[in-house]
């Protein structure tokens, strides 16, 4: 048996006081855009493990639970919904660290059009709200053996702090020295098509006859922890992210010739001979749209490493001198509780709410600018823009602090 659904159809038609035509449970919103109403639970009920979402269409009358996509939030006493735009609706979690405040609901995004379409079903998808931006990842190509790792792997150990690896998933065995979580996720086929299908990679290849792919996950992690996210990845891959709405720089490394490459790979000693002649097949073809696709925005030739390290930096601005220090952001400031409203001006919206402190009544406020934001569903939404509003005592001067 299901769980009960939260509300009922019928009560949706007789219409509650709450100006939705919903009957509330205390703990949900219901936001209505275009000619759906999204009913979002957020828990007030300990049983809840996870927010959960409804959609009742009004144009014909049905209640849907459609396929929810991207980072579910984590449950909460209290949440808030605004509608930003006919796409996204924005939720404010109560009493929650700065990191977990803000969530974005996309209805009717590119991103949610195509899993709708490639679904058929209702889909709707969720990502976290993050302050700050990173810059553009770096997407490395190249046929087996050309030297990809060998430059990244230098790339990282000379500035550590700004650059990380994104860590593929995939069916092939783990060479020798290989780490799972560290090189790849060594996964198994099943595993990896079940969280394909589920929407949890950015994009997957079959790739000398095992599959690769790249989770949303492991992009987001490097970019969490404040670095410029790299991706080894193939020509397929390269093309999928391409088309994808990750805004990235592509690179694709080309060998001197294909005698050099064959030499590489026996010097390398991780593939049997038959592996290596297959690689070697792949590569005349992945070396032809390496260069000719439009894909790649920079082709650099490892002939001798050392100069083509050289140019790797160039062309990421690394030849001069680096500020290493990562952005801080401050998080000196209250969050709003429980109970808390929400208003919009333009592409700012303010949350008010009364002091905790029973000695202080005062009214408090916080603004979210939301101007910059960049990325979005199935990973992260950034560029948020977080911070208090002082003493506030009319609503023009409130304006005045916004603008
Ligand atoms: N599409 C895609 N390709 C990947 C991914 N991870 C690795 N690859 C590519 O898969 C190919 C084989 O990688 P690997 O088995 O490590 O062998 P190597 O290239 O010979 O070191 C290479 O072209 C990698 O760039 C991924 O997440 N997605
Ligand atoms: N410019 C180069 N000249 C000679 N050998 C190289 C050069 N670049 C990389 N190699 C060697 O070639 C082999 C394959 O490099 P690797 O980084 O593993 O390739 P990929 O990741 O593209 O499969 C390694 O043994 C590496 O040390």
């Amino acid at each position: 048996m299901g769980e009960a659904a939260a509300f009922l159809v019928h009560d949706l038609k007789e219409g509650f006081p709450n100006g939705f035509g919903l009957k509330s449970k205390g703990c949900e919103t219901a936001t209505v855009i275009g000619n759906k109403t999204y009913v979002v639970d957020g828990g007030c009920d300990d049983s809840i493990l996870s927010f959960r979402v409804q959609v009742f269409d009004h144009s014909t009358g049905t209640r849907i639970d459609p396929v929810v996509l991207g980072t579910i939030p984590e449950p909460c006493k209290g949440h808030s919904a605004i509608a930003l735009n006919e796409d996204h609706i924005l939720f404010i979690k109560g009493e929650s660290p700065l990191h977990d405040s803000f969530w974005f609901l996309e209805v009717n995004t590119p991103y949610v059009q195509e899993r709708t379409r490639s679904s058929g079903c209702e889909v709707v998808a969720w990502s976290k709200g993050v302050r700050g931006t990173v810059e553009k990842p770096i997407v490395v190509s190249g046929p087996s053996g050309v030297g990809k790792g060998t430059l990244i792997s230098m790339l990282m150990k000379e500035f550590p702090s700004l650059f990380g690896f994104s860590v593929s998933h995939t069916t092939r065995a783990p060479r020798n020295m290989e780490k799972d979580g560290l090189h790849y996720h060594f996964t198994e086929r099943n595993a990896m098509e079940k969280d394909i299908k589920e929407g949890k990679f950015l994009e997957f290849a079959s790739v000398h006859g095992n599959l690769y792919g790249t989770s949303v996950e492991a992009v987001e992690v490097v970019a969490d922890a404040g670095k410029r996210c790299i991706l080894d990845i193939d020509v397929q891959g390269a093309r999928s992210m391409k088309a994808s709405s990750l805004d990235a720089i592509f690179i694709f490394i080309c060998p001197p010739s294909m005698a050099e490459l064959e030499k590489r790979l026996h010097a390398r000693g991780t593939e049997t001979e038959e592996q290596i002649l297959k690689r070697l097949q792949n590569a005349k073809a992945e070396i032809v749209q390496g260069e000719s696709s439009g894909i790649f925005d920079h082709i650099l030739y490892n002939d001798n490493l050392e100069e083509c390290y050289k140019s790797l930096k160039k062309l990421l601005g690394l030849d001069g001198s680096v500020n290493t220090c990562t952005k801080s952001i401050p998080e000196d400031f209250d969050l709003p509780p429980i109970v808390h409203s929400v208003s919009r001006i333009d592409n700012k919206i303010i949350i008010t709410y009364r002091a905790s402190d029973l000695k202080d009544e005062s009214q408090k406020m916080i603004g979210l600018d939301l101007t910059s934001l960049k990325g979005g569903a199935p990973g992260r939404t950034r560029g948020l823009d977080v911070y208090p509003i002082n003493s506030v005592s009319n609503g023009s001067n409130m304006i005045n602090q916004l603008s």
